[in-house]
C-alpha cells in the first residue's frame, strides 16, 4: 500500500540514491521468481536501512527474517570492517538464492545465516548487538522485542517493519483479524515502554525505530 500520492513516491524514489546493480538484480529476481516479492524492503526502504546504518557503523547487526537477503544487503553496508550480521529465517528453500547474491557482495564472509524459527534461536545468541531489524513474522513482534533487548546495548537501536500494516493500524479493528491486534500490541507496547524512545517512520508499511535508552 502507498501511504502517499504516486506522484509523490516517484519523486522521492528519483531522489533517492539508486540500488546498486546487485541489489537492483536481486529485487528484480526476487519479483520474477519468488513468491509473495512484496516482502522485500526494496530500494527506498533499502536505501533508508543502509543510511541508518552508515550513521551507526554497527559491529554487530542482527536481522530477523532474511527472505532474499535484500535488506540483509543493505544493512550490512553500515558494518564496521570486523563487523558481522547475523540474520535467521525458518524458510530453508530460499538460503541458495539470498547466498547467490551475498557472494557477488563485499559482505559475502560477514553475513552469518541462521536457519530456523527465530524464538528458538534468540535465547542462544551469545552477542550484544547494536542494531536490530524485526521482519518476520508479525504477530511475534513483542516476543522478538523481549528476547532480544537485554542483548541490545544501551543506546543501541531496534528496526521493525510493516507497523502501519497497510494502514489497518489506523481503522477500527476487526474482531477477527489477529495480525492487526498485534502490530497495535506491539506499537502500544513500544510507546509505553520507558526503556526506549521511539519514532514511527511512515515510510513505505511503516518502521517503528526504536533507541535503547
Ligand atoms: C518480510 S520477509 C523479510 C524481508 C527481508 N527482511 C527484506 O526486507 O528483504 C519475512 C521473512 O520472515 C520469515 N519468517 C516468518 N516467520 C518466521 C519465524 N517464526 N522464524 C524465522 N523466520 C520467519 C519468512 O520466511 C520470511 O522470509
Amino acid at each position: 500500500m502507498d501511504f502517499l500520492p504516486q506522484n509523490i513516491t516517484t519523486y522521492a524514489e528519483a531522489y533517492t540514491s539508486p540500488e546498486s546493480t546487485l541489489l537492483h538484480q536481486l529485487n528484480r529476481n526476487t519479483r520474477a521468481r519468488v513468491m509473495a516479492p512484496r516482502m522485500l524492503s526494496g530500494h527506498m526502504q533499502g536505501r533508508l536501512l543502509s543510511m541508518i546504518s552508515c550513521m551507526i557503523r554497527p559491529r554487530r547487526i542482527l536481522e530477523i527474517g532474511t527472505y532474499t537477503g535484500y535488506s540483509a544487503l543493505c544493512l550490512a553496508e553500515g558494518l564496521t570492517d570486523d563487523g558481522q550480521l547475523i540474520t535467521i529465517d525458518h524458510n530453508e528453500e530460499l538460503e541458495d538464492f539470498a547466498r547467490s547474491y551475498w557472494r557477488q557482495s563485499p559482505f559475502e564472509n560477514k553475513i552469518n545465516f541462521q536457519i530456523g524459527l527465530a524464538a528458538d534461536i534468540l535465547p542462544a545468541l551469545n552477542e550484544t548487538f547494536d542494531l536490530v531489524f524485526i521482519d518476520a513474522d508479525k504477530r511475534n513482534n513483542s516476543l522478538y522485542f523481549d528476547l532480544i533487548f537485554d542483548k541490545l546495548r544501551p543506546g543501541g537501536f531496534i528496526l521493525a517493519d510493516n507497523v502501519l500494516w497497510s494502514g489497518k493500524v489506523a481503522e477500527p479493528l476487526n474482531p477477527s483479524d489477529q495480525d492487526t491486534a498485534a502490530v497495535l500490541a506491539f506499537n502500544q507496547k513500544i510507546q509505553d515502554d520507558v526503556r526506549v524512545e521511539n519514532v514511527l517512520l511512515p515510510v513505505r508499511d511503516g518502521i517503528m525505530v526504536i533507541r535503547k535508552l
